[in-house]
């Protein structure tokens, strides 16, 4: 593919579009909607294949695939009385935005292509998870760092649900932080420490070798302080807590 269309310049727009360009290769033409401005500006200053179009016809109009990448509640006014020809292909990336509800939106009979790309697609470090499965995306995303094509709109939300949950992983963090400062110790060392911590967690979980349930095993002392923290903090009801956090959360997904 070699003329891509982005709608809605934020953070996941410009995450795909520096992951289009990271190693320079072969990146195609991409055409930025006007909004939001300094991004795209930014964009189209850094890399030669980048332009900012007048408006979103035209990202349409110059794209052969067309990332879709509004917040959910913006949609309408940004596509609403967008001609879309039935030939293109639209990658929809809103989260809780089924592809029929886009549909009626586009009114068009184009390939519509459900997506979830993440940050780290910026240094084609993610997995995308896309629905359907289709030829021309899963190689597009295949080359951002990976595809997961799911059966359907259902499986889907279950994998969106679950990207919901990465902020609060920052944010025990965090609070583990804060805890060991309010215990005296200076800001910088407690920081220092608890990332060195968990990085060593992101390097045990490339060990495809060891189920999650076997790493969380292999790393406590039977009746040691892990076990302490795990059994005292993390009870059935703050396991249940978060199954029902997720279940309404997959509930409002799925619409
Ligand atoms: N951030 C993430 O990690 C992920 C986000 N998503 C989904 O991607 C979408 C975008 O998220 P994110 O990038 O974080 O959000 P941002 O708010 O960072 O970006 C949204 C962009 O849409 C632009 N926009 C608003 N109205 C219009 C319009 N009428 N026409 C064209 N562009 C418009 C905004 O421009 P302006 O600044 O001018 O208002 C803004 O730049 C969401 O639907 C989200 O669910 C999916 C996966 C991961």
């Amino acid at each position: 593919m070699k003329r891509i269309g982005i709608i809605g310049v934020g953070e996941i727009g410009r995450a795909i579009v520096e992951g289009l360009y990271y190693r320079g290769d072969d990146a195609p033409e991409v055409f930025l909607s006007p909004r939001g401005a300094r991004t795209a500006a930014e964009l189209s200053e850094r890399y030669q294949g980048v332009r900012v179009c007048p408006g979103n016809q035209a990202v349409v109009d110059h794209s052969e695939i067309v990332i879709i990448a509004v917040r959910r509640q913006h949609r309408h006014e940004a596509l609403a009385g967008l001609a879309v020809a039935d030939e293109k292909i639209v990658i929809n990336v809103m989260a809780g935005v089924g592809n029929d509800d886009l549909r009626r939106t586009l009114a068009t009979e184009a390939q519509l292509v459900r997506a979830i790309p993440l940050p780290a697609i910026r240094e084609r470090r993610s997995v995308t998870v896309t629905c359907p499965s289709h030829p021309v995306t899963d190689s597009f995303f295949e080359r951002l760092g990976g595809a997961l094509p799911v059966a359907d709109e259902t499986a889907f939300d279950v994998f969106s649900a679950l990207t919901g949950t990465l902020t609060t992983h920052y944010s025990y963090l965090a609070a583990l932080t804060t805890w060991a400062v309010g215990h005296g110790i200076a800001s910088d060392d407690a920081d220092n420490y608890v990332r060195g911590l968990f990085q060593e967690v992101g390097r045990a979980l490339s060990d495809k070798n060891r189920t999650l349930r076997q790493l969380a095993a292999d790393h406590e002392t039977p009746k040691g302080s892990n076990e302490r923290v795990r059994t005292t903090w993390f009870t059935p009801a703050n396991s249940e807590a978060l199954t029902q956090a997720l279940d309404g959360l997959l509930a409002d997904l799925a619409g």
